[in-house]
């Protein structure tokens, strides 16, 4: 099997009295698009930046690439070439760093890419990220989701084999999140492994191959956003108007069966018939609140 992209096994973080990240264990395949959830201070942020090599961890055994983040963090690294190496691969996109004073967005971009080995095309990194009408513009003059594009421009101008992405898409207006959507399914279907944290499960459930709920420091939950706490085999809601025009709910193991017979008892078309099954949120909420 290959060796995944990450491997973090045991991971402690502690701030004074505060244990940020208590044990949590977490594996990550090459290729995979992977999204982490959980509540307002969980440890999304503190554990992806140790894997980032960031932050400093208390605890646990963490693996990125085949590298140790702390090792290509610690003294002396700097001037490290397998550790340099090391950070050519792992793009990051962290929350709004796009203020570069009154250089253009083209500027910014061009001269990230030199930082690159083999940087991508900045010109059409800007592109992809919808900034094409903008690249000319002064970075101060752009908005929130503008900016946002940005920072997304210089986490991958360099071709990154992993991506880390912290909360991208706030403040994007629904069609820019539909469009940076496509361009990470577009970045994972050439091969780049990515990490994403988020509060948007409709984000989660649209791009992730996986994803992880983060609750107090530990990972309570790891699937698909089909299968995650047996969403795919929870009750289903039936739900149709009867003859005298009253909703009627019923929830139930077997839909299809339902469904049959309210035909039959319809003699055909059953008035305003939908079945549902809980959302990615609804499961997402009740873990949360069982954690
Ligand atoms: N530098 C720090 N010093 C002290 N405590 C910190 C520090 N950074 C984070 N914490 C604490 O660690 C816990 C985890 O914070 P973290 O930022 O990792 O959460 P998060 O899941 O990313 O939250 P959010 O969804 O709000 O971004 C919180 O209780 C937070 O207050």
């Amino acid at each position: 099997m290959r060796e995944p992209a990450i491997e973090v096994n045991g991971l402690r973080k502690v701030y004074g009295d505060t244990v940020a990240v208590d044990g949590l264990d977490l594996t990550v395949a090459r290729g995979e698009i992977f999204a982490l959830l959980g509540p307002n201070g969980a440890g999304k942020t503190t554990t992806v930046e140790i894997l980032e090599g960031y932050r400093r961890r208390d605890g646990g055994d963490v693996t990125v690439l085949g590298v140790d983040p702390a090792v290509v963090h610690s003294r002396g690294a700097r001037t490290d070439v397998s550790a340099r190496r090391w950070r050519e691969r792992v793009g990051i996109v962290l929350q709004g760093t796009g203020e570069f004073d009154e250089l253009t967005v083209g500027e910014v971009v061009n001269h990230f890419a030199r930082f690159y080995p083999d940087p991508d095309d900045p010109a059409s990194v800007i592109d992809r990220v919808g900034l094409g009408a903008k690249a000319k513009a002064r970075t101060h003059t752009l908005s929130g989701g503008q900016k946002r594009r940005l920072d997304v421009a210089l986490g991958i101008i360099g071709r990154p084999e992993l991506l880390f992405l912290d909360e991208p898409t706030t403040g994007f207006d629904p069609e820019a999140r539909r469009e940076f959507w496509a361009l990470i399914r577009d970045l994972a279907g050439g091969g780049t492994t990515i990490v994403l944290t988020t509060h948007y499960l409709e984000e989660a459930e649209t791009l992730a191959d996986r994803v992880g709920v983060i609750a107090a420091g530990r990972l309570i939950a790891v699937d698909s956003p089909r299968q995650l706490g047996n969403r795919d085999s929870a009750l289903a809601t039936v739900s149709w108007r009867t003859g005298e025009g009253v909703w009627e709910h019923e929830q139930s193991a077997t839909p299809t069966v339902l469904v049959a017979e309210l035909a039959e008892r319809f003699g055909g078309e059953v008035p305003g018939l939908t079945v549902t099954r809980p959302t990615l949120e609804d499961i997402y909420l009740t873990m949360i609140g069982a954690a």
